[in-house]
């Protein structure tokens, strides 16, 4: 079984949303890429298009989200607004590793503005060869990081 990722951008990240969705929908280990937006000729701000895909997570209708502004940072800011996601930047390949590994985030956030295309491509590609390990030393954290979500 593939995954089913949402992709979104704001205004000023439609050019990798497009070429990243291009490569999504091409790679064996994705089964469905779902656009949530936004599309050339419409401004939207991030907040709300980051907080409509990372929902579709949240309802379990994706398994994970590829979020893109200008920096990253507001799409991933907005991400975590939504309980359940764990959502950030990540514009190296360690980095990109870590977020799965480590806090087992169903959000990728990048800048268009910050990173060239073709390092953002690659970095895609390895964030889908990242699995979390649920019997890895890191459970315990994220179990932590859920439990303050719950209000404990
Ligand atoms: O990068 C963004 C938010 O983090 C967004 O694409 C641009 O936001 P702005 O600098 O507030 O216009």
């Amino acid at each position: 079984m593939g995954y089913r990722i949402v992709v979104a951008c704001d205004d000023a990240a439609i050019d990798y949303k497009e070429a990243l969705a291009r490569d999504l929908n091409g790679d064996p280990r994705v089964d469905k890429v779902i656009d949530a937006g936004v599309s050339e000729g419409e401004s939207i701000d991030y907040p709300h298009v980051a907080v409509k895909a990372a929902r579709m997570i949240s309802d379990g209708d994706a398994d994970r989200g590829l979020l893109l502004c200008g920096t990253g940072m507001g799409m991933a800011i907005s991400a975590n607004k939504v309980p359940g996601i764990r959502a950030c930047v990540a514009h190296d390949s360690f980095s990109v590793e870590r977020l799965i590994k480590s806090n087992n985030a169903q959000v990728l956030t990048l800048g268009q503005r910050v990173i060239g295309i073709e390092l953002a491509r690659r970095l895609v590609s390895e964030w889908l060869g990242h699995v979390f390990d649920p019997s890895s030393p890191s459970a315990r954290k994220v179990a932590a990081l859920e439990s303050y979500e719950s209000g404990v």
